[in-house]
């Protein structure tokens, strides 16, 4: 089973448009793959607040249809990221896409812990309020995006709907890196799981993107990790090792708190 993460360079200089055809170009060029996964946000820039209400789209906008005619140009399963989702009502949602190989949407995932306190995305966005699992043919992803990864409760319910791989889509800022490697290892370590974590790189609305983007396995083991620039990495996952590691070391069995 093999993954892609594309880490994309958003810069205040490119057209949502621009990088929207730039990106779809990288998605067809992944066809050698099973998954794709792009990070959050990347159309407009996780931190391109004042662009969050003009980019906003529907579920089935220009984002989903360009990444749906990707997904199926290379035959992958494609987690298109994250975008501004303007819903019925016209409130906004930071919400993640995943398209099949067919290019149908095949689950979407309102992210439920919005970052900025009292400002940004916290007062922009509505909160999303249910955890979205996607079964493929040989495991099933967990979904979260970005300030989630510092809810392990929210990995711990992922876990059990029945998650094997967790997909974090981000745009973490450069100055808390440390806390981006750590928090991966750890969610891997703790849920027994594999973790495909896929950033943002470069710089926009005046903040540094960490990069780094990452695939952990199930024994917290970094199995490849990008730069800080526009990068592709791509690994051969093995599904069985997940229950594997459960078994061999089975610490969720003794979960009291749940
Ligand atoms: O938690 C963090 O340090 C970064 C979170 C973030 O940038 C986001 O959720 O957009």
């Amino acid at each position: 089973m093999r993954a892609s993460l594309i880490q994309i360079a958003v810069s205040d200089g490119e057209s949502v448009a621009a990088r929207r055809a730039r990106v779809a170009d990288v998605v067809r060029e992944q066809s050698g793959s099973d998954l794709v996964v792009l990070p959050e946000l990347w159309t407009v820039g996780a931190f391109a607040y004042e662009q969050f209400e003009t980019e906003a789209e529907p579920l089935d906008g220009p984002t989903y249809e360009a990444m749906s005619k990707a997904a199926s140009d290379a035959g992958v399963w494609l987690h298109a990221g994250s975008v501004v989702e303007r819903a019925g009502d016209g409130s906004l949602y930071n919400t993640a896409l995943v398209l099949s190989p067919a290019g149908e949407l095949a689950a979407t995932y309102r992210k439920i812990h919005r970052f900025g306190f009292d400002q940004g995305e916290a007062v922009l966005m509505s909160a999303g309020e249910s955890l979205t699992t996607v079964a493929l043919p040989e495991q099933v992803l967990g979904i979260a995006t970005c300030y989630d990864l510092r809810f392990p409760e929210l990995f711990r319910g992922l876990v059990d709907a029945g998650a094997t791989t967790m997909v974090v889509a981000a745009g973490w800022p450069a100055r808390r890196r440390a806390h981006w490697t750590l928090l991966n290892r750890a969610r891997a370590v703790e849920d027994q799981s594999y973790v495909l974590a896929c950033g943002l790189a470069g710089t926009h609305a005046g903040v540094e993107q960490a990069g780094h983007s990452l695939v952990v396995d199930p024994w917290g083991e970094v199995l490849a990790e990008a730069g800080t620039g526009e990068d592709v990495i791509t690994v051969e996952l093995d599904p069985a090792k997940v229950a594997e590691t459960r078994e061999q070391f089975p610490a969720l069995k003794d979960r009291r708190l749940h």
